[in-house]
This record gives structure tokens, sequence and C-alpha cells, in this order.
């Protein structure tokens, strides 16, 4: 589990993170969003212990990152957005490589380098060059390094930018495996829909603050505290918003013939009362789901909210 608590970091005359806390919880895929310039690079580094916080503190489990950054470094795995790869090297030679730079013992490395090989589903080109492979397969002998040492948190930052559909696909699933096998992993993207397809979690920046951190589910279906809720009906029916309206205490966002989106609160009693209403009133109810809106229209409407909140008004003696 990763505790981030009350972070500041500065650049030179720039508050790049301002007050950050957060908390992942082991197994989840967190997709970090936000503006460029969000802060979302600096906050992974300062989480690698690659740069040191003005103050706050970054714990892994029971390790202070910063106070036992070598420690730190065996459980933790890093993708830069920019990464490099040795070329001339193969990847059962890069993954060696790699394998004794975390101080693998020499007899151990290369199972330990053809185990990280097999769980990024590159086997099969264990003897090829590492400067020969597509751009997809580059990505994954580069996450392959960054497991090896089956660290318990891995930080990716912008893992997909290049990838085609198909290999944007395939690192889904490799990471989903990851998450499953129980490593907590960060990812940073601004391709929202492929952040979608994995992450539990989306944790949002916003200059230097977190704007909003919850479950993918959550924030996919709740919109302050309501749930939009999907009724689709068997065939269409007349006058459709006037007999949901007649049922009362249903307020209707929007309606079609055969369908309509009504709101609720969070609260499943709420839901069921509505739902055996509807029915009760003899409509030809064939589906009731919570509406899920997509994580575009999630990060769109939360930043848009961000930036009509007044600013911070700094309070000081007069
Ligand atoms: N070395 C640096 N010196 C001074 N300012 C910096 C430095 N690196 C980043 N910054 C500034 O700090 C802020 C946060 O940058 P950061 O790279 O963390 O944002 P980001 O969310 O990762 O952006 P992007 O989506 O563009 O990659 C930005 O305003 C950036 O200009």
């Amino acid at each position: 589990m990763l505790h981030v608590e009350n972070l500041i970091f500065d650049y030179p005359g720039h508050r790049a993170l301002n007050n950050v806390s957060l908390v992942l919880e082991r197994g989840t895929i967190t997709a970090l969003v936000g503006p460029n310039g969000a802060g979302k690079s600096t906050l992974m580094r300062l989480c690698a212990a690659l740069d040191q916080p003005f103050s706050g503190t970054v714990r892994l489990d029971d390790l202070d990152v910063h106070a036992n950054p070598r420690a730190a470094h065996r459980r933790m795995g890093f993708l830069p957005d920019f990464f490099g790869l040795y070329d001339e090297l193969t990847v059962r030679q890069g993954l060696m490589y790699r394998a004794a730079a975390q101080g693998v013992p020499r007899a151990q490395r290369r199972t330990v380098a053809e185990g990280a090989a097999e769980r990024l589903e590159i086997t099969d080109r264990l003897g090829q060059k590492a400067g020969t492979l597509s751009r997809g397969l580059r990505q994954r002998l580069a996450i392959a390094q960054a497991v090896l040492h089956e660290p318990t948190f891995l930080m990716l930052d912008e893992p997909a930018s290049g990838l085609d559909p198909s290999a944007r696909i395939g690192l889904s699933g490799v990471l989903r495996n990851l998450a499953r096998d129980g490593m907590t992993i960060l990812v940073s993207s601004h391709i929202l829909a492929e952040l979608e397809d994995y992450s539990t979690h989306i944790l949002m920046l916003r200059q230097g603050q977190v704007v909003d951190h919850a479950p993918l589910a959550v924030m996919g279906t709740v919109t302050e505290r309501r749930v939009e809720i999907r009724l689709d009906f068997a065939r269409p029916v007349a006058e459709l918003r006037k007999r949901l309206l007649a049922i009362g205490g249903i307020e209707v966002l929007s309606c079609g013939v055969d369908d309509a989106i009504v709101m609720s609160d969070p609260d499943p009693s709420t839901r069921a009362t509505m739902l055996a209403a509807v029915l009760a009133a003899g409509l030809p109810l064939a589906s009731f789901a919570p509406e899920r809106r997509s994580l575009q229209d999630i990060y769109l409407a939360r930043m848009k909210a961000a930036t009509e909140r007044p600013p911070l008004r700094l309070v000081g003696p007069q």
C-alpha cells in the first residue's frame, strides 16, 4: 500500500505539488490524469524517491521511501515516459543485465530473466536484439525490466504513447494480470479511453493539487452524490415522461420514446423503491441500471468544476 501525506514540491519559483495526500490500496490500478503541467510526472518522481520533497512523506507499506531510497527501489518498479534499452543486447541479455543490477545472484539471473519474459509474454523474443523489436514489444521489454525484481508497487508514465490499438490492448491485459498478482500500479496517461479499460481508480491532479480520487466504478455512475439510472423499455411508451413523473419522486433527466435517464440518490433502497414503482405503474421495463459515463466525460466535468471553483485566498496580516 502506498501512503502519500501532505507532499509539497517546488521547482525554482514554481510550486509543482501543493499538499498532495492519497492512499493507493494493494492490487489497484490507479489512472493518474490531469492537464499538461498538473504535476503527474513530478508526483511519480517523488514516489520513486528520485526527488526529495520540500515537505511531506511517501511510505510504501512501512517504509519511508525518502529516508530509505535503496530499500524502496528494491520494492518498486518505475517506467518513466522516456526510457532507453540496450539495442545491441538480446531480450534475454537485457533482462539478465537488469537482474544483475538488481542484485540477483548470478546463478538465478537466467531463471529470473525468463520468468519476467514469460510474465510479459515475450518468451518467443528472448533471442532477439532489443533494437529490432516493434514499439509495443520494446514497451513490454521495458516493463519486464521494471517488474523483474517482483516489486509490490509499479509506476508507468505514459506507457501507451505511440502504441497501436492492438499493442494497447495487449498492454491492458499485462497490467491487469500484474494487479491480479497483488501489484499496486500507478499509471499516467492522456489517453482516457485506454485508462478506462484497465484502471480501478482515478486520481485527478490539477495545478499540483488532487481534484478527485475515487474508484472508477463510483465516479462513472455518481454525479455529486447522485446516481443516474438508465431505464430501457421493451416497446415505445406513449407520453413516457408524463407517466414517469406521475409515479412521483422521480426526477427525469432525459427521455426518449422507449428509454429514459432518471436521477436517484446512491442509497440502494431508494433504487429498489423506484424500480418497484415503475413496475407497479405497468410500464414495460426491460432494463434498469446505473448509467456509466465515459472517463472522458467525468474528467471534463471534474476539471470544469475545479476551474470554476474560486481560487484559494491567502489569508495573512492586513
Ligand atoms: N525541471 C523543472 N524545472 C522547473 N519547472 C519544472 C521542471 N519540471 C517540471 N516543471 C514544472 O512543474 C509543473 C509540473 O510538471 P510535470 O512535468 O510534473 O507535469 P505533468 O502533469 O507530468 O505534465 P505533462 O502532462 O505535460 O507531462 C509544470 O508547470 C512544469 O512546467
